[in-house]
């Protein structure tokens, strides 16, 4: 049987779950956010063990009247990957018995382990928090005007500043940016256990762009015997304190970089154009260091290279999302041709890819 346009009604009932779905996972972000601002990854991390429902609620002090809704959102979220359900042996019950029972109870995934805030362990709830603030998320309504205007950032649009600007002017924004990024950073902990970077010969590294500096601090504990310097837009370090290892440095990119053996740039390439880029690799190759005769320093850049042909589904899915999140911006995520054509307009002709994270590759470039 067919119905519009000679399509199979099973096909067309088909589609309509395909648009639905897509519709209703803005509610997929707000649950999310919603286990984030309840602090319920906290609260089972702190109780020690998977958590029945009962326990959880009298935590969150949940009125009785919404205790089964509740249990239907950490259902879902359990079913997409957030918990695990349980069971656990509780004492007694609410009849005042006493016996031993079996009951349900949530435990921590991966996922959810990465969203407890507090511990010594890589947590990414600030990038979540950042996102999904209403403030930053409100500028998504409005991609159809930014593909009207012919120069304008999207948030330029909307705000009437330029992005680094508007940040500026709104210290919360600024402070919830800054998180996102030291969080995000975090996970670099997790890669560097298995990665082997060579840094042999290498005194110092800057990090370009290098935020608040937890990407270098997290370099730092790892290769200790080097020296960094985290280099920022001025606004950004200028209440930073330094270490004897580490310090800050105000200053532009676009201008100059402080010269140094290797230069780091962690999510910073993908803000820009690849014209901006270019200008932006020329800096750091003046700043790399000659090493002796025949040996210069380094370029690390730690960004996403799109391959759908390698990549599992859900990580092009996610490249590809943060392409189109990176487009508004007038940025971009690149495959590793348009890496290499960028590169090589800068003078860079030798590189090489190796994995890191989940979507982050790590691209060595050799001035
Ligand atoms: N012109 C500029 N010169 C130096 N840093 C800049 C400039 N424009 C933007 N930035 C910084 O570039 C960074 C991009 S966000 C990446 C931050 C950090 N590398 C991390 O991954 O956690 C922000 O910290 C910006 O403040």
């Amino acid at each position: 049987m067919t119905s519009n346009n000679g399509r199979s009604t099973s096909e067309s009932f088909k589609a309509q779950a395909l648009v639905y779905r897509h519709m209703f996972s803005i509610l997929d972000s707000m649950c999310l956010k919603w286990i984030i601002d309840s602090r319920i990854p906290n609260i089972i991390h702190d109780h020690g063990k998977p958590i029945t429902l009962l326990e959880l609620v009298s935590i969150l002090k949940i009125p009785s009247t919404k205790v089964d809704r509740i249990d239907v959102f950490m259902r879902y979220m359990t079913y997409i990957g957030y918990f695990d359900i349980t069971k656990v042996r509780i004492h007694g019950d609410n009849d005042g018995n006493n016996q031993e029972e079996e009951k349900e109870a949530f435990a921590l995934t991966a996922a959810s382990e990465l969203l407890v805030k507090g511990t010594e362990n890589p947590c990414i709830s600030p990038m979540v928090e950042f996102v999904l603030d209403p403030v930053h998320s409100d500028f998504f309504n409005y991609l159809s005007k930014w593909f009207s205007d012919e120069n304008r950032r999207l948030y330029e649009i909307t705000s009437g500043t330029p992005w680094w600007e508007l940040l500026d002017k709104n210290p919360r924004l600024l402070g919830l940016f800054n998180d996102a990024m030291a969080g995000d950073s975090q996970m670099i902990k997790l890669a560097l256990k298995d990665h082997n970077m060579a840094f042999e010969g290498l005194e110092t590294i800057v990090d370009v762009g290098g935020g608040t500096g937890t990407t270098a601090q997290i370099f730092s504990e790892k290769f200790p015997e080097l020296k960094y310097i985290v280099f920022d837009l001025p606004q950004v370090v200028k209440n930073l304190k330094g270490c004897n290892n580490l310090n800050f440095v105000g200053g532009d990119m676009f201008e100059s970089i402080p010269k140094a053996d290797a230069i780091l740039l962690k999510s910073v390439l993908h803000n820009w154009s690849d014209d901006n880029c270019i200008k932006i690799l020329r800096n750091c190759k003046d700043a790399v260091k000659v090493l002796s005769k025949d040996r210069k320093g380094k370029i690390i850049i730690l960004e996403t290279v799109i391959n759908e042909k390698q990549d599992e589904p859900e990580i092009t899915r996610l490249k590809f999302l943060m392409n189109i999140n990176m487009q508004i911006m007038h940025g971009k995520e690149r495959s590793e041709e348009e890496w290499k054509n960028i590169f090589h307009e800068a003078g860079l002709y030798d590189y090489k890819i190796f994995s890191f994270t989940g979507y982050l590759s790590l691209i060595e470039v050799y001035p």
